[in-house]
């Protein structure tokens, strides 16, 4: 039987730029986590894919996949449904791949109190300026909805004492090669490592 695979866990502020930086962490040759997709009610951008950049589903569909225990965790964020779906996630680790989740905090907390296992990090603007304009620049959302996440911001930002790990998005490089060496480190770790060296073991101690 493999190895569980890791569970990794990024969030931060809406903006902040953990699309972008899974992206880039994606695109790294020696980087191989399954990304599950979320679901949502939340209407697609221009651009966005159904079952590729999200599952896009009406409130109805949403709210019974919960009623049903099929969600892993799942949040209300400025007036939507967001959330991961269970099975993908199960199925991925137990095959003994890592599975890489990019949600908001209040989904990352529940995931957290289900998995403790997994590696927490959380993504930071330089400043609040920066992230307010990178919000702007994208161009996806109208003024009312960037205040709505700004206001959110804030409170979010405080959760991050939650996390194991803080990364800065400052230069998108920077932020891909600190997230790299936390997984590198964690994979290291005695908790991880141990299990699995004393079954190889076996009877030779
Ligand atoms: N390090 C960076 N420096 C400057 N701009 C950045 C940086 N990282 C991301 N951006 C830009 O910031 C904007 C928001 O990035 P992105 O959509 O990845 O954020 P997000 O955290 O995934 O947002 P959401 O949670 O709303 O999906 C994009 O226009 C992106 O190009
Ligand atoms: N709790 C969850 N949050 C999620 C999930 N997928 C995305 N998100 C977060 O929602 C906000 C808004 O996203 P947007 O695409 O509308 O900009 C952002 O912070 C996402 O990270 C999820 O499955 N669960």
């Amino acid at each position: 039987m493999s190895e569980r695979g890791m569970l990794i866990v990024l969030s931060g502020p809406s903006g902040v730029g953990k699309g972008t930086v899974r992206k880039a962490l994606f695109n790294e040759p020696d980087v191989d986590f399954k990304y599950s997709i979320s679901m949502t009610t939340r209407k697609p951008r221009k651009g966005e894919v159904n079952g590729v950049d999200y599952y896009f589903v009406s409130k109805d569909q949403f709210e019974e996949n919960i009623k049903n225990g099929e969600m892993l965790e799942y949040a209300k964020y400025v007036d939507n449904y967001y959330g991961t779906p269970l099975q993908y996630v199960n199925e991925t680790l137990d095959s003994g791949r890592d599975v890489f989740l990019e949600i908001e905090v209040n989904g990352a907390m529940q995931v957290r109190a289900n998995c403790p296992d997994g590696v927490f990090i959380f993504l930071t603007p330089p400043d609040i300026d920066s992230l307010r304009n990178r919000l702007v620049g994208r161009g996806t959302d109208d003024i009312e909805v960037i205040n709505k996440r700004i206001e959110k911001a804030s409170k979010e930002i405080r959760m991050m004492q939650n996390y194991d790990y803080a990364v800065v998005n400052d230069k998108v490089s920077n932020a891909v090669d600190r997230i790299k060496t936390i997984v590198k480190s964690e994979r290291l770790k005695v908790n991880r490592v141990m299990p699995n060296y004393l079954n190889k073991l076996g009877d030779e101690i």
